[in-house]
């Protein structure tokens, strides 16, 4: 059996079709993301990146080409199921951390589990197991704006794999950070995915962290090759 959890193929898209301003944006990507592995994103600025995760992460429809989750067709689901598949499936980390300022590191990741119907007693064991993978339980307590830049990363990494996804995309998620600390939370990423078998894709412009990845793939002139 493969372990593809994510695969895109011939995927195209282009902006402001037909117009003046016409972008081929995306001209024929093709990705297999496999179960606990982590592959780099590499590109220049305006390559496409954002829109290649919007993609993947079904926040966005191509023009043309398929996206499977689990061996499963995105495109021709209903809006409703493919919002459903995404929200169970698919976790997001930016480069700003997101977290609710109003709660507590632990809630933030409490929240998410309690929407999708997980009883509060397993939702917290659940929050504290990820937080101490990442190094931060003993801050558990404590809202985003008492946690350094570092900890507010580590503690969104956790929000996003509240839920047990199966795929996250990362997009420049240690772009903030000072290089210690960003080597830090990139360990933290990585430990990550090496627990729990994710298959995570993450953009960056370090090209240090990215050759730390399994994979480097670089977005350049629509298309992606090994880099
Ligand atoms: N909704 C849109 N309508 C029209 N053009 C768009 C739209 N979204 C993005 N673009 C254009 O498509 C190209 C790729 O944009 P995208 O945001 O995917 O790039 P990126 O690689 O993420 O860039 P950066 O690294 O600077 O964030 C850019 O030229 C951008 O201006």
């Amino acid at each position: 059996m493969s372990d593809a959890v994510l695969e895109l193929s011939g995927i195209e898209k282009v902006y402001n079709r037909g117009e003046p301003g016409e972008i081929n944006v995306l001209r024929g990507v093709d990705l297999t993301l496999n179960a606990g592995e982590a592959v780099a994103l590499v590109a220049p600025s305006g390559a496409g990146k954002s829109t290649l995760l919007h993609i993947a992460g079904l926040l966005d429809l191509p023009d043309s080409g398929a996206v499977k989750i689990g061996g499963e067709a995105m495109q021709d689901l209903p809006d409703r199921r493919r919002t459903a598949v995404r929200r169970a499936d698919v976790g997001f980390v930016y480069q700003f951390h997101h977290l609710l300022p109003e709660f507590s590191a632990e809630e933030n990741i409490v929240l998410p589990q309690l929407a999708n119907g997980v009883a509060r007693g397993a939702a917290k064991d659940r929050a504290r197991d990820l937080l101490a993978t990442v190094g931060v339980a003993d801050r558990a307590g404590h809202r985003p704006a008492a946690l350094s830049g570092g900890e507010q990363q580590r503690v969104a990494f956790c929000r996003a794999l509240a839920n047990a996804p199966r795929v996250l995309l990362a997009d420049e998620p240690t772009g903030n950070l000072d290089p210690e600390t960003s080597d830090r939370v990139f360990g933290a990423l990585m430990d990550l995915v090496r627990k729990t078998g994710l298959a995570a894709l993450v953009a960056t412009h370090n090209m240090e962290l990215a050759a730390r990845m399994d994979r480097v793939l670089r977005l350049d002139g629509g298309r992606l090759r090994a880099g």
